[in-house]
This record gives C-alpha cells, structure tokens and sequence, in this order.
C-alpha cells in the first residue's frame, strides 16, 4: 500500500493554514515537538515538546494517549521525532518544515540512528517558505547535498538490479533522478533567487518516491552509506563533529559518482558538476569544509559497505589505497 500526504502546502505564510488542515482532517488536539530554535514559529496554543527531552526508547505511550495527532516542527530531529511518536501511537503525524536540509520533511522513513526504518508519510506537509527561506544558509545548503545523492542512489538501484536481481522499480528511479537533474540544472544556471523554493519542492518530492517505492532506494545508496559510516565513526571516537546529514551526503555522492565513472564512460564528468552545483549553494565538498579529519573519510569509505544490507558500487568493500585514490582525485581531501 503507497501512503503519501494528503494535503502538501508549499507557500508564504502557509503556517497560518495550520489549524484549517487540521480542522479538514478532523484533527483537534495535536502535541507539537519542536526544538528551542524553532519553538518561536509555534503559531498556536498547542501543547509542546522539544525534541531533545525526549528518550525515544523510554518514552511512555500512555503520556500521549490524550493527542489525537503530532505535528513535527523544525529542523531534521524535530521531523524524525514526531514522526516516530505518531507510528508508535498509530496517530496522523504533520510535518512542518522550518528549513530545508533533508527529504525527512515528507518521506516514510526516521532516521535518528542507523538503520533507518520505514513508518508511514506524513498526513500533511505544511512548508512555509517566508520561513524556510530566513533559516540558517548552511541548512539550506545541506539540502542539496541530500537531492544530489539521488543521482547516485539511483545508479546503485540499478547496478543491485543487474549485478545481484535486486527488485528495481524503473518509474520511482527515473522520478527521483529527473528531480535531482532538474534542481542541480537550476543551480547551475540560475541566480539562485528560487533556490529555497525549489529546493523544498525537491526534497518533498524525493521523499515521495520513497514512499512510492517504499524504500529509501531512490534516495540513498553508497553516498549515504558512506555518511552513516561516519555518523558511526563519529560517535565510536566520541567526535564533537557537527556535520550536518545533507553536508556528509554531498560529499558522498562526489566521491560515490566518480566511482560510478571508473565504470561507465558514459557519466564522464558527472562527478565534477555534482561538486559544482554543491559549490554554488555554498555546501561543503571537501574534508577541511567538514571540519572533518582525511584519515575519517578514508575510514568511513572502507566501512560503509558493512553499514547495511545494501548492494552499491561499493560492493563487497573498497580498499584504504582505493578509498584514499577517490578521496585524492575528487579533491574531497
Ligand atoms: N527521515 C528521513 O528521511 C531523514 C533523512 C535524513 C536525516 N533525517 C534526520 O534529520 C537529522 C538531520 O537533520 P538536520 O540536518 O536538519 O539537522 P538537525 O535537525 O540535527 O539540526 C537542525 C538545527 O537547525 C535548527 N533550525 C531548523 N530550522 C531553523 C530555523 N528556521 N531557524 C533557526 N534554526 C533552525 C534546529 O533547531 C536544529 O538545531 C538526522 O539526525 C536525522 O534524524 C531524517
Ligand atoms: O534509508 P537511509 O539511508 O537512512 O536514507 C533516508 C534518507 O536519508 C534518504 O535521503
Ligand atoms: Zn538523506
């Protein structure tokens, strides 16, 4: 069964409209978890909760008995939480974007730890871009780095289907490689004015074909495996590493794409443009920009096989020689 929102407002003020969603989805006692920076944009008198007070593995059910929904408004934590509250309720979730750094906004998926798993799509998205596009610039920049990793992901999608028979679903890989193509064009060749805009319609729509797909394939593959690697390493050596998701995801797919090239003449110079379509919204596309040390990214290139069952031009693993020629070669250190 494919779930996906049911109303989608990508507009000025649309946080306004908030309370005639709910009124139209017959939803009247909403719990809204935010977090300390965006608990300013909570244009009603619901109650709150932020995000990070709450234990997601001891939290207890029957607090949240007296709700009849949860909207999840802020930033990627703030989403994944709702999102997660409401499956575990079996209540309508509503995800209200105050910024736009990755497709968590509208896909099925949480992902607050590895592996991520499937919940259900939002019932509502309510994207309001006077606020989207006032949030920090880096959050922003973040974003294309999680639409880039399409290209990739769908490249590994294919790969799996020829190499190992994996189940390939052709309209949500060419639906979630067209909306890449379409916002790296845009970037390219723009003076970014409709940036903020476009970019959420992006991020929604890839969340989309994870639903349509059910499954993270359209929108992750080695790029993504490569950025929970070192979301792992990370947490292993207790690295005080801010990076943000969509940043590690760009970063992947430049060096992810350029493997895929080594294979296939016919991407020549795919690696370079990701890089330069990352570069003119200001993401980073090198370790130094991550704050991140070579030695991790090295690290992380030869573990992100073993992250998840997920075939990718990884394969079975990549040597640290290998790993280090791509990391050189792409610039990414
Ligand atoms: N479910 C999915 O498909 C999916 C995919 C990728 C990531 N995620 C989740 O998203 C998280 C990463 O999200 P992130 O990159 O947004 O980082 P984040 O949620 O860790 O931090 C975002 C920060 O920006 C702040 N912020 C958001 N909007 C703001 C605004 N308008 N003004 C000022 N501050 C604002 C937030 O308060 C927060 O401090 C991951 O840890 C994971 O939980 C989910
Ligand atoms: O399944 P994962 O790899 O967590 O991917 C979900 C999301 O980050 C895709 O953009
Ligand atoms: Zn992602």
């Amino acid at each position: 069964m494919i779930v996906i929102p049911r109303y989608i407002l990508i507009k000025e003020n649309a946080i306004y409209q908030t309370t005639d969603i709910l009124k139209k989805l017959n939803l009247k006692n909403p719990l809204v978890i935010t977090g300390k920076n965006t608990k300013k944009y909570c244009k009603f008198d619901f109650d709150i909760q932020y995000y990070d007070e709450i234990d997601i593995d001891e939290f207890e059910v029957s607090k949240y008995y007296k709700y009849d929904s949860i909207i999840g408004l802020g930033g990627g934590r703030a989403i994944d939480t709702g999102k997660l509250i409401a499956y575990k309720l079996g209540i309508p979730f509503l995800s209200i974007p105050t910024t736009a750094s990755n497709d968590g906004i509208a896909s099925p998926i949480v992902s607050i730890r590895q592996p991520s798993f499937m919940t259900e799509a939002p019932i509502a998205i309510i994207a309001d871009i006077n606020i989207i596009k006032k949030s920090p610039k880096r959050l922003l920049s973040a974003g294309m780095g999680d639409i880039v990793s399409n290209i990739t992901a769908v490249l590994d999608w294919k790969l799996a289907h020829r190499e190992i028979g994996e189940e390939y679903s052709e309209s949500s890989a060419i639906f979630s490689k067209t909306i890449a193509k379409e916002l790296i064009d845009y970037v390219l060749n723009s003076n970014l004015e409709e940036y903020p805009k476009k970019l959420v319609k992006s991020l929604i729509a890839s969340g989309i074909t994870i639903s349509i797909a059910h499954s993270s394939r359209p929108a992750s593959g080695s790029e993504h495996l490569f950025s929970h690697a070192l979301d792992h390493l990370k947490k292993e050596y207790d690295l005080k590493i801010n990076s943000l998701h969509g940043e590690q995801c760009g970063i992947g797919t430049i060096m992810m794409s350029y493997l895929h090239e080594l294979e296939n003449e016919k991407l020549k110079g795919l690696s370079e443009k990701i890089k330069l379509s990352l570069k003119k919204v200001n993401a980073p596309t090198t370790a130094k920009e991550l704050e991140i040390d070579e030695d991790l990214i090295i690290e992380a290139l030869t573990i992100a096989h073993k992250i998840r069952n997920r075939y990718t031009i990884l394969r079975h693993g990549i040597s640290k020689e290998k790993a280090k020629e791509i990391a050189e070669k792409t610039e990414v250190i």
